[in-house]
């Protein structure tokens, strides 16, 4: 239903020998909202993406989807769960066409191996749930193109779709406007306006007005720490976030 929990992080905490990358986060994210993520360099953004994906395991904490609790199990369950994360650096196969792409990562999904041909209607489930992931992002006319000769932005759809084709019902966007120029920004974002109707999404981005744009709920990080969760217009007039944030500017402007 429509603005449940789906997933939560209670004391969620990662620590690096003395490093706390995270400390402490108690976070709800809710079905069908588009959670925005931000905090400064080093906030601890990507640890909590990876810590929500099962690829990095917690110091302490616990994670639960659904109410269950997920944290400790493989990176493959989370996925089986409808788990989906993309990644901050391309992690496309540039020699092989986009549909292929989206073939290896529905093929998580549907067999948990990487036997791709092992039944034939495992084969035609995987076919369709990628070229269904394409159409999603806009990128039907390229399903046949090698991944290498689509631009930029292209790719950075197509690493969308590859989330997409593993038929999540969370999506973890770790920068996805990372690197575009302004036509193509606006491209993601209406996509993603258009994703978040229909999945869950946690968004780490540094793209201040995209965020503002997409969020429903908006955290923010500051080294390691939670400093606030609400909506865009709470977070905006919270002076911990401005000083956070021009406390960091200003240090910048003066080095
Ligand atoms: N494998 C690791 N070993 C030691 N320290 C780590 C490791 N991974 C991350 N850290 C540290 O944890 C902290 C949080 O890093 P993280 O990458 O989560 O931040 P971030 O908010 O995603 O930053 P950015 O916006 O620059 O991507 C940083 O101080 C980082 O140096």
């Amino acid at each position: 239903m429509a603005n449940d929990i789906i997933l939560e992080t209670e004391s969620l905490s990662k620590h690096w020998g003395g490093i706390k990358a995270l400390d402490n986060i108690s976070l709800q994210f809710r079905d069908r909202e588009l959670h925005g993520v931000v905090g400064p360099n080093g906030a601890g953004k990507s640890t909590l993406l990876n810590m929500l994906c099962g690829t990095l395991n917690p110091t302490s904490g616990c994670i639960f989807h659904k109410g269950e609790r997920i944290d400790g199990m493989k990176p493959w369950k989370f996925v089986r769960r409808g788990i989906g994360r993309s990644f901050q650096k391309t992690n496309i196969y540039a020699e092989v066409t986009c549909l292929e792409n989206c073939a290896v990562a529905a093929q998580r999904r549907f067999t948990g191996s990487f036997n791709l041909f092992a039944s034939r209607h495992a084969n035609k489930l995987v076919r369709e749930a990628a070229e269904k992931a394409l159409c999603q992002v806009g990128l039907d006319r390229r399903i046949h193109t090698i991944a290498a000769e689509i631009s930029y932005g292209e790719q950075r759809q197509l690493e969308l779709a590859m989330v997409l084709a593993t038929d999540p019902c969370i999506l973890l966007l770790d920068e996805p406007m990372a690197g575009m120029g302004h036509e193509e920004s606006l491209r993601i974002i209406e996509l993603l306006n258009e994703l978040k109707k229909t999945y869950s999404i946690v968004l780490v981005e540094h793209d201040m007005d995209a965020i503002f744009e997409l969020s429903d709920q908006l955290t923010v990080l500051d080294n390691g720490t939670h400093l606030i969760t609400g909506t865009v217009d709470q977070v905006r007039n919270e002076p911990q976030v401005k000083e956070a944030y021009l406390g960091k500017e200003e240090e910048e402007e003066a080095a």
